[in-house]
């Protein structure tokens, strides 16, 4: 089965779609991009995702043997973080297939109540002050986004993505608004000054606390705006566990955690190894990893800030037993698998949010490794998304 990420995103929804019809939750479901297939049963969505991977993995030699996929406790309100579009007087997300249309949202089911409304008073405050919306086709206007993270609290920290200019006074009071609203205990000004539409952006100022404590596993992690962190409240926990599991370090070893962002993953495995390398190539990220290491009381942590291909090339083979990756989108790429190949770690946990990048790269990796666990996670029920981890083990 040769698929790219089109095919395979279709070949997902389409699965779902022959499944159990149910009412969704959400009045927007059929129009908005923000979920594929809420109105099929969660079950069906989560055997579609399956089925999918089953035949991907095994298309591509790799052994499947009870290959599962792991579902979300709750597939609603599920979400740490949620990007809101503000254009031409709408506040919402982009329509299902339409990428400059947005859809104006009176509610969404993919974040608690509280944190919707919060991010939505705050985009009318704006219109009440004066702050244009930014025009995606035009490139003119101010406001771009409201973002909300919230954690298993329910506390919130909410960023405004904007375009240059605006001053402080105005957003003082765009904060102030923020900050009444239930949960929230941290408002940002982020500048995204370029043509790309990202809801990153330069920190111009915060009001109220800089980030949000994340509880994950046994762990502490503290979040900025601009920083990645697993995106499903319920889920990221049995995750991030199954992930230290299969890692099975021992207090002696020295270890590496690629792509570590703020630590999540790292931060479980320094109780159990000698130390962990973590390394991340987002500055703001590794600044927040040796802040979650201090806050846990972690010393073996090491947060390095390094591209994780440049920081390989100076491991000396035999360095590290254990190895575990979570690249973005883009998988690890050949040259990172053939730095792998060469340290020769004995064991492998590589976390993957792109089933089709790690397919790619496993192939690269199974000339010296054995495939020992493959499970996938629905870290993002109603969407085409899955998310999987394989654990691989260095041939004798
Ligand atoms: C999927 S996230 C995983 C983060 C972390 N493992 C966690 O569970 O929270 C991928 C991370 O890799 C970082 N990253 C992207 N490209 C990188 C590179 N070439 N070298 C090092 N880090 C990179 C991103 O900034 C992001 O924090």
């Amino acid at each position: 089965m040769t698929l790219t990420s089109k095919t395979l995103r279709k070949a997902i929804v389409d699965r779902a779609l022959a499944g159990q019809p149910t009412s969704p939750l959400c009045p927007h479901a059929r129009e908005c991009g923000g979920c594929a297939f809420q109105d099929r049963a969660y079950a069906d969505q989560v055997a579609a995702k399956a089925a999918v991977l089953r035949e991907l993995y095994a298309s591509s030699g790799i052994r499947v043997d009870g290959f599962v996929v792991v579902p979300s406790p709750n597939p609603f309100a599920y979400r740490t973080r949620m990007d809101y579009v503000a254009t031409k007087g709408r506040f919402g997300l982009r329509a299902r297939g339409k990428f400059n249309y947005i859809i104006e949202l009176t509610t969404c089911h993919l974040i608690p109540p509280a944190a919707f409304a919060a991010a939505q008073a705050v985009w009318r405050r704006a219109g009440e002050l004066g702050l244009p919306d930014y025009d995606i086709r035009a490139h003119t206007g101010f406001l771009r986004y409201v973002v909300v993270r919230r954690n298993l609290n329910d506390e919130l920290l909410i960023a405004a993505v904007t375009a240059a200019g605006g001053d402080e006074a105005t957003m003082a009071a765009l904060a102030e608004t923020a900050l009444a609203q239930p949960g929230v205990t941290g408002f940002h000004w982020l500048v995204n000054d370029t043509l790309t539409d990202l809801s990153f952006g330069e920190p111009r100022r915060h009001w109220g606390a800089a980030e949000l404590a994340m509880r994950i596993g046994e762990m502490v992690c503290f979040v900025g705006p601009n920083t990645f962190f697993q995106n499903n409240v319920y889920l990221a926990d049995r995750l991030i566990g199954d992930a230290v599991e299969a890692a099975a370090v021992e207090p002696t070893m020295r270890v590496a955690d690629l792509y570590g962002g703020v630590g999540a993953i790292g931060l479980h495995l320094a109780r159990r190894a000698a130390s962990v390398d973590c390394v991340e190539a987002v500055a703001d990220s590794v600044t927040l990893a040796q802040r979650n290491a201090i806050a846990n009381g972690v010393a073996n942590l090491n947060p390095i800030c390094a591209d994780t291909l440049e920081y390989l090339r100076a491991q000396p083979a035999g360095s590290l037993p254990v190895i575990v990756a979570d690249p973005p989108r883009t998988g690890l790429g050949p040259q990172v698998c053939q730095e792998l190949l060469r340290i020769g770690p004995q064991r492998i946990v590589y976390v993957s949010c792109n089933p089709l990048t790690q397919v790619a790269d496993l192939q690269i990796l199974t000339v010296s490794y054995r495939v020992i666990g493959l499970r996938g996670y629905d870290m993002f029920p109603h969407t085409p998304h899955v998310e999987a981890i394989a654990v691989l083990e260095r041939a004798a």
